[in-house]
């Protein structure tokens, strides 16, 4: 039997492209790409579950009424292309336990966690939220695991996550998330630069005329 896909979408309608399937396995790393305004945030939203949506997905076999909706947002989480920062210092948007491997791993120190978020650049910004999405501040009770399952989240929506970074950051950000899929989350990744994608990826999705396109 085929074990089940960690996310599995079908016939996902959202309003914009033909109803689509899509699967992510745990420990995989899928790229999606397509023209500007093709429809590629807003499928990680609808499979974030922020936005009005038809059709089935399921995370780990289960449905997604399965889960609470916080419950799933925390397990199926999207880095937007430009996160929000609401409060004002950067430790508190924070898990109090983020880990100082993760900070250095891109590239931080842990004063970090004192800056004041209006000082951030744009590329720090895009850093940090990706500790962010690993180590949320606030997030109470996290469930147990399934076995053999990494922590939540377990389902990471990437939206062009080394935009606004130099290569050694790039690079930095590249290497943090292969550690994630080796801690066997799974990875769907907008990318526009093919390189990249070679790089980072095991098959892709392309966003043709309206459709979703699986490209291995
Ligand atoms: N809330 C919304 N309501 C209606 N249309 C929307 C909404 N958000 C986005 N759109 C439109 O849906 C289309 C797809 O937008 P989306 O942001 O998903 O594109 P994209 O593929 O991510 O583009 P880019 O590569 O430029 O980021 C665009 O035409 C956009 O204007």
């Amino acid at each position: 039997m085929t074990p089940s896909p960690l996310l599995h979408a079908e016939a996902l309608d959202f309003g914009l492209l033909a109803p689509l399937d899509l699967r992510l396995d745990g420990g995989e790393c899928v790229a999606l790409w397509g023209p500007s305004g093709s429809g590629k945030t807003r499928l990680l939203r609808a499979l974030a579950d922020l936005d009005p949506h038809r059709g089935a997905v399921s995370l780990a076999g289960r449905p997604r009424d399965h889960y609470a909706g916080h419950d799933w947002r925390r397990h199926v989480a999207l880095l937007p292309a430009e996160a929000p920062w609401w409060l004002e210092t950067v430790g508190e948007h924070l898990a109090a336990e983020v880990p100082a491997a993760d900070l250095a791993a891109l590239g931080f120190e842990p004063e970090v966690l004192d800056w004041q978020v209006q000082r951030l650049s744009t590329g720090e910004k895009q850093r940090l939220a990706l500790v962010r999405l690993l180590h949320p501040r606030g997030v109470a009770g996290t469930p147990a695991p399934l076995d053999g399952a990494p922590p939540p989240p377990w389902v990471l929506l990437l939206d062009e996550p080394t935009a606004n970074l130099d290569t050694r950051n790039t690079e930095r950000v590249e290497r943090y998330l292969a550690d994630q899929r080796r801690a066997g989350r799974g990875l769907l990744w907008v990318s526009h630069d093919p390189a990249q994608r070679a790089r980072v990826a095991d098959r892709g999705y392309t966003l043709r005329h309206g459709r979703l396109e699986e490209v291995r």
